[in-house]
């Protein structure tokens, strides 16, 4: 029997939901995808940190209500969210890190990925930081020490968009894409349509589980923006970082634009776009558009999200799936897993990994 070994780095929506999961269906992995996962540690700023070799019970993680400083009361646990030590020295062969993406420079999640590159363990992630910002340095740090470092939720949350491009897509010759990649706003547009103020639907998308823990983030365009960066980098073949996409987010968009948009039958969507033009140079930009409603865009809908691939041989690819969700991302981590376990040859034989 397989099985991984897993520290879930930030304990909230995603990992949570990605430990409900272990809880209920490590028997169909086990018999449909030929692994299962055990759980030896959790680290969370709120909640301590907890590490067990043996494996910690998935169910009774996600089933106990911990206050702050919470996992103290585990064996094995502490009040402080030591990451460093847990990251470096549990004993995982996965480290799942799901903390706050910090747009600005990515950290403390680039360190968490660069400490468990570093000591020979898989980073699977849906943080946008590390991957926007920091992902030529961590995949050369996974190549060096063979292990991966897969980023898959960090995009579309579970809907496959980035594996899908660079493998069922290779050969196509994409020189870009356009796309509704944050599900907050998609959200918070709709409510808006259906006469709900701003403020009341981004807390709506807060409860839902979509919003970051700064919801400014997700409104003012510069989550859309990581996307597009780590879209660029890794499927145009770009170097951008985030100053070089223009970016203008809904916040400004009030109800009687809206209304304005539906009296001349057109809807706003806030549109993350990446080209490659005809000096080779790539043109980013994030910024809220109308779209007349038979737009292929313009029907896309709450928190789902969308995006068309413009193909030399195929044209326009749209792929449409959720964007957020805390199941709906933690399947993105169970599919950086998978992705791991299918290629784990590669990662134990030396020479095939470099
Ligand atoms: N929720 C969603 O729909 C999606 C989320 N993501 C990304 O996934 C990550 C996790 O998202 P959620 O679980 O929804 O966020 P969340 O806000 O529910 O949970 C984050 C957890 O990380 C903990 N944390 C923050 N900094 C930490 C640190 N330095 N050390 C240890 N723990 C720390 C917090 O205490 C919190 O419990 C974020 O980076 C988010 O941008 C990506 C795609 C979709
Ligand atoms: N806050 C983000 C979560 C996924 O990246 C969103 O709303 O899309």
């Amino acid at each position: 029997m397989v099985q991984y070994n897993i520290a879930l780095i930030g304990f909230g929506g995603v990992n949570r939901a990605l430990a409900q999961l272990v809880a209920e269906r490590n028997e169909q992995w086990q018999a449909e995808l030929g692994f299962r996962l055990n759980i030896v540690a959790v680290t969370d700023l709120d909640l301590g940190s907890v590490v067990s070799a043996n494996g910690i019970d998935a169910r009774m993680l996600v089933e106990t209500k911990f206050e702050r400083g919470g996992f103290a009361k585990l064996s094995g646990g502490s009040a402080e969210a030591d990451n460093e030590k847990v990251i470096r020295h549990a004993p995982a062969d996965i480290i799942a890190e799901a903390t706050f993406t910090n747009p600005d420079d990515g950290e403390p999640a680039v360190s968490h990925c660069r400490w468990a590159l570093e000591s020979g363990k898989h980073v699977v992630t849906t943080n946008k930081g590390p991957a926007a910002l920091a992902a030529a340095e961590l995949k050369m740090l996974a190549r060096r020490h063979h292990v991966a470092f897969e980023y898959e939720g960090a995009v579309m949350s579970g809907t496959p968009v980035i594996r899908m491009a660079k493998t069922t897509l290779a050969g196509a010759c994409l020189t870009g894409f356009e796309g509704i990649l944050n599900g907050t706003s998609n959200y918070v547009l709709g409510r808006m349509e259906a006469g709900l103020g701003f403020s009341a639907a981004v807390s709506e998308a807060q409860a839902m589980g979509y919003a970051e823990a700064d919801p400014t983030a997700d409104v003012e365009g510069y989550d859309v923006r990581l996307k597009v960066v780590i879209l660029a980098n890794e499927l145009l073949g770009g170097a951008l970082k985030p100053a070089d996409v223009s970016c203008k987010g809904i916040s400004s968009l009030t109800a009687s634009d809206i209304e304005a948009a539906a009296k001349d039958g057109c809807r706003w969507k806030l549109i993350g776009s990446a080209y490659r033009n005809e000096n080779g140079r790539i043109e980013a930009s994030v910024a809220p558009r109308r779209l007349a409603l038979d737009h292929p865009l313009a029907g896309v809908s709450g928190a789902t999200n969308a995006i068309s691939f413009r193909t030399d041989l195929l044209g326009a690819v749209t792929v449409t799936g959720p964007g957020a969700g805390r199941v709906e991302t933690a399947y993105a981590l169970l599919s950086d897993i998978i992705a791991i376990h299918r290629a784990e040859p590669a990662y134990t034989t030396k020479e095939a990994a470099e």
